[in-house]
């Protein structure tokens, strides 16, 4: 089975594409007003408009009240909503999309998030502490004891030179990453995020390598 990726993250259209092109399956768009990569909707609009068919588009929020989520929901055509908060999941559910729910791994529960949380799509295992923001690059722990789960996907501190370590240890569904393929916060940077998803597709080719 073929690991997923996500470049997360995304502020521009040329970088969408370019992700797409380099083999993206799908790009994050951040709707986090105090990240630097936040995007308004009508950027957030551009981006998925110039996405090429089959890549999906997936729209992050922290901690947003109901209004928000639906403003952005119905300005944007989203195809899963990732929370990346402490949404419970009957928040989580009320928008009746698919949705990916985040767990800060620093100090977090990812058995008592997927407990909670049966009707989510994707379980996203990133390295922050629960209730900090995420993408600040720090990864977790992988050779820790995780919930056999056939939806994980890992995120945090992902990078060119470790990526294949985590896809090695966890075989998750997907990976997700954001600051490791940038060149400043929010501008994808097209060497890395080649890199990056050749080395996934490598390791996956020819695994202890
Ligand atoms: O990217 C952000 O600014 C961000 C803000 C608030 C919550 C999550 C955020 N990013 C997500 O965190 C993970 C891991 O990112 P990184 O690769 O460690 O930089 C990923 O899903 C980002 O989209």
């Amino acid at each position: 089975m073929r690991c997923r990726i996500k470049i997360c993250g995304v502020t521009r259209p040329e970088d969408a594409v370019m992700a797409a092109e380099a083999g993206a399956d799908a790009i994050g768009l951040v709707f986090h007003p105090p990240s630097r990569r936040c995007v308004s909707e009508a950027q957030a609009a551009r981006i998925v408009a110039a996405l090429p068919p089959l890549v999906s588009a997936v729209g992050l929020f922290l901690d947003a009240d109901t209004a928000q989520v639906r403003r952005i929901r119905s300005a944007v055509p989203l195809d899963l909503l990732q929370f990346h908060g402490n949404e419970s999941a009957a928040f989580c559910e009320q928008f009746g999309d698919r949705y990916i729910k985040a767990v800060g791994m620093a100090g977090g529960d990812a058995w008592a998030v997927a407990r909670e949380h049966p009707a989510a799509a994707g379980l996203l295992l990133d390295g922050h502490p629960p209730g900090a923001a995420g993408g600040s690059g720090e990864a977790f722990d992988w050779h820790q004891s995780l919930p056999a789960e056939p939806r994980i996907i890992v995120a945090g501190g992902l990078r060119v030179d470790n990526v294949a370590e985590a896809v090695e240890t966890i075989r998750p569904w997907g990976v997700d990453c954001s600051s490791g393929v940038e060149s400043a916060p929010g501008i994808k940077d097209r060497r890395s995020i080649a890199a990056f998803i050749e080395e996934v597709y490598r390791v996956e080719r020819h695994p202890g390598d």
